[in-house]
């Protein structure tokens, strides 16, 4: 106890602290559906998962990566050799009107384990209170260490991302699993699961009146709202926004896990939206592919996705802060895309393209529609990565104060409630829905 405590007050000491738990020592294995299998240590929580195995390329933040919700039963591999060696800070914001409550990018881990070449057991950072092990054993998910990354990342990238499972206390001789046994995440709609069961207002005194449907929404993606002074209501993400819309002056539609096609309902409520509502809408990741399906496009898996806080992306049209011929370096976390089709649908015009796999990045309505509506494939909020479009944000609540409505703050009809907050602490007043 005094040890902890001295820990968590003396940065010199924190920066030495290390975190070799008990279980450090067990044997693990990693085993890919396809076959292959990769040997090393367990650190984290003593127990066997399966998952899809993904890879990711950020050198960074895996901290926000480990808490998005759009990472929910992944096998995280990162590229990265050395991962855990500025620990991880503490997850409680100030609470204030303008922030989530949380930190990070959610209350806790969302991916189902973690593959890293060399886990750091020494970590140093001024916001550190605990050690990439302990927090990942808080959280009951293991990892797995002493793996050559390199190799798995280079399977993972020729045969695409693939079923594997992380399993903990065996040794090279136990057998791998057989193929029928490995589970399939993405037959399973996770947004229902990561997303809000019912609807909570965040910083309610702003000045826009902005819906969210929640499709296991990053918490930068709500900060960045409230941070430019939206009074956002969080929705669930198959809650009929059409009853309630002629309340709001945007709708912004954000991340989420898993295959775009669980989210058909979404999908055919937006398609209503988009026909019987001017106001501008902006999405992001699972956002995007929502707006795209309802505009008529169609989404498919790509090989191994793009995941990573280093794609360039080049805008082919200019809107608000993005000009149109620049590339712009973002963060991302995708298996899906959406298909680029020659003739687009109707009204509708590509915004962004991958620089390096020429995927559709971005969507936009066209001019001659009058709408303000898009949806990039990238997250403009970062957390982590780089900031390059972020005032994609100002430019949204721009275009919706442009619109803004006349009603006074208070008629809104989704009313507040105190429970089933996703991030806050307790702090707003009790929700309850009238049609
Ligand atoms: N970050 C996201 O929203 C990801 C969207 C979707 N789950 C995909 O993998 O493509």
């Amino acid at each position: 106890m005094i040890a902890r405590t001295l820990i968590r007050s003396q940065p010199f000491i924190r920066a030495f602290a290390t975190h070799a738990g008990p279980n450090t020592a067990l044997p693990a294995a990693l085993h890919l559906k396809t076959g292959q299998s990769f040997h090393g240590r367990s650190f984290g929580a003593p127990r066997s998962i399966f998952g899809e195995t993904v890879f990711s390329t950020s050198i960074t933040s895996y901290t926000e990566s480990m808490t998005d919700p759009s990472y929910r039963n992944q096998i995280l591999v990162f590229t990265t050799p050395l991962i855990g060696n500025y620990g991880v800070p503490s997850n409680k914001a100030p609470i204030d009107s303008q922030d989530v409550g949380v930190v990070l990018e959610s209350e806790g881990i969302q991916c189902s384990a973690i593959v890293v070449a060399d886990v750091a057991e020494k970590f140093s950072h001024h916001a550190a209170v605990e050690s990439l092990t302990s927090w990942c054993r808080r959280f009951n998910v293991p990892g797995i260490t002493g793996v050559d990354t390199r190799e798995v990342t280079r399977l993972l990238r020729d045969q695409g991302t693939t079923l594997g499972r992380l399993a903990v206390g065996v040794d090279a001789s136990a057998p791998a699993p057989t193929p029928e046994q490995y589970w399939d995440p993405s037959i399973e709609n996770l947004v229902d699961q990561v997303s809000t069961k019912v609807p909570y207002h965040l910083n309610p005194d702003g000045d826009i009146r902005i819906a969210v449907l929640d499709f296991g929404a990053k918490a930068n993606i709500l900060r960045s709202l409230i941070r430019r002074n939206a009074a956002v209501t969080v929705l669930p993400w198959n809650f009929d926004f059409n009853s309630i819309r002629d309340q709001y002056d945007g709708l912004f539609l954000t991340n989420g896990p898993g295959d775009p096609s669980h989210c058909m309902e979404a999908v055919l409520k937006l398609r209503e939206t988009l026909q019987m509502w001017g106001k501008p809408i902006f999405g992001i990741c699972m956002g995007h592919q929502v707006i795209g399906m309802a505009a008529g496009l169609e989404a498919y898996r790509m090989t191994f996705g793009n995941r990573g806080h280093n794609q360039p992306v080049l805008a082919l049209a200019s809107s608000g802060s993005i000009k149109a011929g620049r590339v712009y370096v973002t963060s991302q976390n995708h298996q899906y895309a959406l298909k680029l089709t020659d003739p687009f649908p109707t009204g509708w015009e590509p915004f962004f393209i991958n620089c390096n796999d020429s995927s559709v990045e971005g969507i936009k309505s066209t001019e001659d529609t009058g709408k303000k509506v898009w949806g990039v494939q990238f997250h403009p909020e970062s957390a982590g990565g780089p900031l390059d479009t972020m005032e994609m944000f100002t430019d949204f609540l721009g275009e919706c104060r442009a619109h803004r409505l006349t009603l006074p703050m208070a008629a809104t009809t989704v009313k507040l409630t105190s429970s089933h907050k996703k991030y806050a602490a307790p702090r707003f007043p009790e929700i309850s829905v009238s049609a």
